[in-house]
C-alpha cells in the first residue's frame, strides 16, 4: 500500500467534562477563542467575557505582554529577567497547551533558551521555592513495589515519550535531586515543538532516590526525599521497577535516559537498551550532534569528510558526554580506516583525552574502564614535548596542536586566555573551538573570549547560546550552538513512528549523517556548520527520515498504529518524508465534542 497524505479537516476532540473543568484543562482550554456555538455545547456561555478572540489575536496579546515585560524590567539582574521569562511562559503552559505550543514554535529561537539551557539550569536551581503546580511524575525509592500500579496515575491511555533523570548530573550544575524535573519537561517541550510529538502523550520523570547535595538536605523548602542517594543493588532495583512498570502499561513508549550521573549512565545504557526502547541522550545524542559538529569543521577547511582520519582531537572532560562522543568519533574514524583491529588502534591515536587529573594515559592508577580505550601510550619523544600523565589541558594545547577542541567537562572557563592562544599554533588552518558544556556559566569559554584569543579564521560551537561576534573589518565570527536538541527529536520521532523494538547504534548514525550533511557547502564555509534553531522542525524531520530508514534496514521496526512493518519496508522515500510529516502534530484548536 503506497502511503499518501490525507487532507483532512481537523478532527474534533472528544471530552467528557464540561463548564470550568474545561476552561481548566490546559489540553482543551482555548480561552477567549470559544466560539459562541461551542460556549453554548459546553455550557460554558456567560463564563467567559463576551468577546471572542481569534487564535492570531491571543498569540499577539501573549507576545506583547511578554515583550513588555523585557521593556519593563530590563534594568534587573539577569537571571531574575530569565526567571520572569519562564514564569510566565510556565504559566501560559498551565492554561492552555495549545497556544504555549504555538508560541514556542513559532519564536523557538526567542524561547528555547528559556525553557532549555541556559533557564531552565537556573530553574532547576530554584526549583523548590518556584515550584507551585507538578509536572509529570514522580517515583521515589519510597514507592518501590508500588510502581506498576503507581503508572496508571497518569491520565493519559497512552504516552510515546518519556524522558526520565534521577537528577544526579543536571547540565554542569551537578547533583540537584529531585529539582532536575525541569530537565525532562525542558527536553520533552523540545519534543514537542522540534518533532511534533504530541503533548497528550508525553510524560517527564524524575526518580527520586535521595541526594548528596547537602546544601539541599539542608533546605527546609527542598520538595525532595530527605535521604542520601541509594547505591549499588539497591539503587538498580529502583529503575529495574520503574523501567517494568512503564513498558508494562505503554509497551510502545520510548524512554530517554538524561542527566544520569556517569557512573551509571552507561551501565543502565549496557542493561536496557537490547531490551527496551530507550536510549541516553547525553552518550549517544550528545555524541552524534558532535560527530556532525567535527565533520562540519573538516569541511569548512574545504576538505573532503575522509580527512577526518586526520584530525588532532583534544577531548576535555571523560565523563557521559566526553566519552560518548570519543566512542563514537573514534568508530566513525575506524571505518573509514577500514574497520579493522588495526584501524582501531590507529583511530584511537587521534585522540587525547583531559580530564580532572589531566591527560589520560596509560600510566594511570585507577584507570576508569570506559576512558581506557582512549589512555594514551606516551612515548619518549613527547614526554620531551611536556606529554606525561596528568599533563595540564595546556601543556596538551601546546604539545598537540590539535585540529579540534572539545569541551564537556562542566568547567566554566577552563579554555583559558592561554589556552586559547595555545590554539592559535594548531596545525589546522580553521581550528575548531567547541565548548559545549552547560548552563552557559559552565561553558569552557565564551564565544567572545574563543574569538579574541584563538583567532577570527576559527569555527566555534557551544552547547548553550551565545550572540555572533563582531570582529574587526565587519566580518562576523559566527557561533553554532552544539547541541544535542539537534538529534534527540529526531531520534525519538523515527523510532516511534515506525515501532522500532529497540534503538540501534545505526539509526544514531545515519541521524547523525544527515545532520552532518544538512548544512550548504556555503554556509559551512563561512563557519556554519549546525542549522539555526529556528529551522529545528525542518531538521527534526530530515533526522526522522534518516533513523526511519536505518530502522528498516536492521530489520527493527513493528509497525505503528495501523501501519505494518511490511507496508513500512514498501514505502518509497517520498512516502517516508511523507509520513513523518503528517505524523507531526501541529497546534491548532479543534472542535470539541462532549460526551458522557
Ligand atoms: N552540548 C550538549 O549537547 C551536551 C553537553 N553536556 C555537558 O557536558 C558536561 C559534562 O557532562 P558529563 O560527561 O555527564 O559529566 P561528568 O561530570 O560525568 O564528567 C565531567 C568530566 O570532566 C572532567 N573534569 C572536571 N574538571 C575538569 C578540569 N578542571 N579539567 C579537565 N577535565 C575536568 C571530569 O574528570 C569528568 O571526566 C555537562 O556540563 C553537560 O551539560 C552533556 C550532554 C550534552
Ligand atoms: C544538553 C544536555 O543534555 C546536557 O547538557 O546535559
Ligand atoms: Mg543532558
Amino acid at each position: 500500500m503506497a502511503y499518501r497524505r490525507t487532507h483532512t479537516r481537523i478532527r474534533p476532540s472528544i471530552v467528557h467534562k464540561r463548564c470550568t473543568d474545561v476552561l481548566h484543562d490546559p489540553w482543551y482550554n482555548k480561552g477567549t477563542a470559544f466560539h459562541l456555538t461551542e460556549r453554548d455545547r459546553l455550557g460554558m456561555r456567560g463564563l467567559l467575557p463576551p468577546r471572542v478572540m481569534t487564535f492570531q489575536q491571543q498569540i499577539d496579546r501573549f507576545m506583547n505582554s511578554y515583550r513588555d515585560l523585557q521593556h519593563t524590567t530590563s534594568d534587573g539582574p539577569d537571571d531574575s529577567l530569565a526567571l520572569r521569562k519562564w514564569r510566565i511562559l510556565n504559566r501560559l503552559h498551565d492554561r492552555n497547551e495549545t497556544l504555549y505550543y504555538k508560541v514556542l514554535i513559532d519564536n523557538i529561537m526567542e524561547f528555547a533558551p528559556i525553557i532549555y539551557t541556559p533557564t531552565v539550569g537556573l530553574v532547576c536551581e530554584n526549583y523548590s521555592g518556584l515550584f507551585r503546580r507538578p509536572r509529570g511524575m514522580y517515583f521515589s525509592a519510597a514507592d518501590c513495589g508500588e510502581m506498576v500500579s503507581m503508572v496508571y496515575n497518569w491520565p493519559a491511555e497512552q504516552v510515546d515519550l518519556i524522558v526520565v533523570t534521577d537528577g544526579s548530573r543536571i547540565l554542569g550544575l551537578g547533583d540537584l535531586g529531585v529539582q532536575g524535573i525541569g530537565i525532562p519537561v525542558g527536553k520533552l517541550d523540545l519534543y514537542v515543538a522540534a518533532a511534533g510529538i504530541s503533548p497528550q502523550r508525553v510524560l517527564p520523570v524524575m526518580i527520586d532516590v535521595g541526594t548528596n547535595n547537602q546544601e539541599l538536605l539542608d533546605n527546609p523548602l527542598y520538595l525532595g526525599l530527605q535521604q542520601n542517594r541509594l547505591e549499588g543493588e539497591d539503587y538498580i532495583a529502583v529503575i529495574d521497577e520503574f523501567m517494568e512498570a512503564v513498558f508494562l502499561r505503554w509497551q510502545h513508549v520510548i524512554v530517554q535516559f538524561e542527566d544520569f550521573q556517569t557512573k551509571w549512565a552507561f551501565k543502565l545504557l549496557q542493561r536496557y537498551r537490547d531490551h527496551y526502547r530507550m536510549f541516553n541522550d547525553d552518550v549517544q545524542g550528545t555524541a552524534g550532534v558532535a560527530l556532525a559538529g567535527l565533520f562540519g569543521a573538516v569541511r569548512a577547511k574545504g576538505l573532503p569528510i575522509s580527512d577526518f582520519v586526520k584530525q588532532k582531537i583534544v577531548i576535555v572532560g571523560a565523563g557521559s558526554a566526553g566519552i560518548g562522543v570519543s566512542n563514537m568519533a573514534k568508530k566513525a574514524m575506524s571505518s573509514m580506516l577500514g574497520d579493522t583491529d588495526e584501524a582501531s588502534v590507529q583511530a584511537a591515536k587521534q585522540f587525547w583525552v583531559v580530564d580532572k587529573w589531566g591527560l589520560v594515559t596509560k600510566a594511570r592508577e585507577d584507570l576508569d574502564p570506559d576512558a581506557s580505550p582512549f589512555a594514551r601510550e606516551i612515548e619518549e619523544s613527547e614526554v620531551e614535548d611536556g606529554l606525561q600523565e596528568g599533563a595540564s589541558l595546556l601543556e596538551v594545547v601546546k604539545s598537540v596542536k590539535p585540529d579540534i577542541l572539545l569541551g564537556l567537562s562542566g568547567v566554566g572557563g577552563i579554555f583559558s586566555k592561554e589556552v586559547l592562544e595555545a590554539m592559535r599554533e594548531s596545525t589546522s588552518k580553521r581550528p575548531a573551538i567547541f565548548p559545549m558544556s552547560n548552563p552557559t556559566k559552565n561553558a569552557e569559554c565564551t564565544a567572545e573570549a574563543a574569538f579574541q584569543h584563538a583567532g577570527d579564521h576559527i569555527i566555534f560551537a557551544s552547547g548553550s547560546p551565545f550572540q555572533n561576534v563582531d570582529l574587526e573589518d565587519g566580518k562576523v565570527g559566527h557561533v553554532n550552538q552544539g547541541n544535542n536538541m539537534y538529534l534527540f527529536p529526531g531520534i525519538g520521532l523515527g523510532t516511534l513512528i515506525c515501532g522500532a523494538r529497540i534503538i540501534t547504534d545505526g539509526m544514531l548514525n545515519a541521524g547523525a549523517k544527515r545532520l552532518a550533511s544538512y548544512m550548504s557547502d556555503e554556509s559551512v564555509e563561512q563557519g556554519i556548520i549546525y542549522p539555526p534553531i529556528s529551522s529545528i522542525r525542518d531538521i527534526t524531520k530530515e533526522v526522522a527520515v534518516a533513523v526511519l530508514k536505518a530502522a528498516i534496514e536492521e530489520h527493527v521496526v513493528e509497525g505503528y498504529q495501523d501501519l505494518s512493518a511490511k507496508e513500512l519496508r514498501q514505502m518509497s522515500e517520498e512516502e517516508i518524508e511523507t509520513y513523518v510529516e503528517a505524523n507531526m502534530w501541529v497546534p491548532e484548536y479543534s472542535p470539541l465534542v462532549h460526551t458522557i
